[in-house]
């Protein structure tokens, strides 16, 4: 499996399934798409503000719900398995991708993982383990989310130095070399964590040393 970023503004996403699971998926793909999740009962847990809808469909009525939804991506996170395999074909026969919450191997084509996501800003990274161990997957994240810290705010910092190098018609060697200094600056991430505008003007010394009055 390739990791991707997909993105899912304008989108659905179907979930089957009203348990701690399907709440976990419900409010990751919230943050970004229209989701509807279905169960005849939905456990105490925060849905991300998905639609809820209180029914138990039997896997004739499954193919029904993925044409009166549209989604982009159906997940499969209910507790019968027939249910999920159901799900699963359905979406297949659509050429809707699909999460199978209950499965780890034998994947086909269509077929998506979560990620354990670690974010900061617009800064992702994503771990997965092919599917052999979720729990690393979930400690491995909780480990690196330091490691994240500023990411975002050097993200936007770099991203405009950037915009104005080329603006500026500074050549592509130099806008290269330029930013990689940037990143690399030790007092530039320690003023990031103190505000955005100290980080700015210590990027802009490292970048006159780079770049010089010379474009
Ligand atoms: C294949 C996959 C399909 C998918 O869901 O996409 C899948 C499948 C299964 N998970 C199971 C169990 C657990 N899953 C978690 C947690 C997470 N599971 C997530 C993803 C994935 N889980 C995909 C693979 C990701 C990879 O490649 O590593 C995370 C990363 C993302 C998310 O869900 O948001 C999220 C952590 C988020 C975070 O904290 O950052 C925990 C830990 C806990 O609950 O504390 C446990 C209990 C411990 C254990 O069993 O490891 C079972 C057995 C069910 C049973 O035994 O009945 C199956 C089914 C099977 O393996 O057959
Ligand atoms: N991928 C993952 O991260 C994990 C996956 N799992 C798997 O996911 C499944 C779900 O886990 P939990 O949420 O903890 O289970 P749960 O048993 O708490 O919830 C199951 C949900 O499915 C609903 N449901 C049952 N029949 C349905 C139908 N016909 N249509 C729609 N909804 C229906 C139930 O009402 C309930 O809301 C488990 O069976 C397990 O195999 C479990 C842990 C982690």
């Amino acid at each position: 499996m390739i990791p991707l970023l997909h993105d899912f503004a304008g989108e659905t996403v179907l979930v089957f399934g009203g348990g701690p699971v399907g709440a976990r998926k419900a409010r990751r793909f919230a943050r970004e798409a229209r989701v509807v999740v279905v169960a005849p009962e939905f456990a105490d847990a925060d849905f991300g503000g998905a639609e809820r809808v209180r029914e138990a469909p039997a896997p004739d009525e499954v193919g029904g719900w993925l044409d009166r939804t549209d989604p982009a991506l159906v997940v499969a996170a209910t507790d019968d398995g027939a249910l999920n395999a159901r799900v699963e074909s359905e979406a297949r026969g659509r050429g809707v991708l699909v999460n199978r919450t209950d499965e780890h191997g034998g994947r086909d084509a269509g077929s998506v993982v979560v990620p354990a996501t670690v974010r900061d800003g617009d800064v992702v990274v994503s771990i997965s383990t092919g599917g052999a161990s979720p729990a690393l997957s979930k400690h491995l994240r909780e480990r690196i989310e330091s490691e994240l810290a500023d990411a975002g705010a050097m993200a936007d910092l770099t991203g405009e130095l950037r915009d104005r190098l080329q603006r500026e018609g500074v050549a592509p060697e130099k806008r290269r070399a330029a930013v990689r200094s940037v990143v690399e600056n030790d007092r530039v991430w320690k003023h990031l964590g103190e505000g955005a505008s100290k980080a700015a003007q210590e990027a802009d010394a490292v970048v006159d040393g780079v770049v010089g009055d010379d474009p």
